[in-house]
């Protein structure tokens, strides 16, 4: 059986911290605030493949008043949702995802981006899809006061 899942998510941009998507620490003089490392890209694909699986998503497994996530790795997070999803029984068809952010450029680090979430999964670096855009100046995105991440994925039941 084939299942579907979506997440969103969305960090606002501040000094003083550092800038890290997709498992890449870019340079920029802002970086994303959260509880963790506020890597946007990572959380939106970690609750769409917890949206496939109907497991919840990552403010249920990783609550954001818990000091064991204060700062933690996103890779480590979504690495915790590729093996709750191995659990159930389910294997990842492809995940694509976007970007929404109005500056730095990170078109260059899309290859690296790709390589560590399939490294997280444990599957093939082609069956993930990274894209981005900026939001042509209009809200918050487009005034650099945040960024937000969309990911879809398509999981099924493996063969026993
Ligand atoms: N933060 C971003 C945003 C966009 N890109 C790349 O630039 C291209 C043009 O963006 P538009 O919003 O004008 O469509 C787009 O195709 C992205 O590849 C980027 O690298 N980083
Ligand atoms: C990741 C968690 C936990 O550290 O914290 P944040 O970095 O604030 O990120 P968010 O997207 O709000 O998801 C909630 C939490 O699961």
């Amino acid at each position: 059986m084939m299942r579907a899942g979506i997440g969103i998510d969305v960090h606002q941009f501040v000094d003083n911290r550092k800038l890290i998507v997709g498992g890449v620490e870019i340079p920029h003089h802002k970086g994303l605030k959260g509880h963790s490392d506020a890597d946007v890209l990572l959380h939106a694909i970690s609750d769409a493949l917890l949206g496939a699986a109907a497991l919840g998503d990552i403010g249920k497994h990783f609550p954001d008043t818990s000091p064991e996530f204060k700062d933690i790795d996103s890779q480590i997070l979504l690495r915790h949702v590729g093996k709750l999803i191995d659990t159930e029984g389910y294997r990842i068809v492809n995940i694509d995802s976007m970007l929404l952010m109005e500056r730095p450029k990170i078109a260059p680090y899309i290859t690296d981006m790709r390589r560590n979430i399939a490294a997280c999964l444990d599957i093939d670096t082609s069956l993930v899809s990274v894209k981005a855009t900026t939001n042509e100046k209009l809200g918050y995105i487009g005034r650099e006061e945040g960024a937000a991440a969309h990911a879809i994925c398509m999981i099924e039941t493996r063969e026993c």
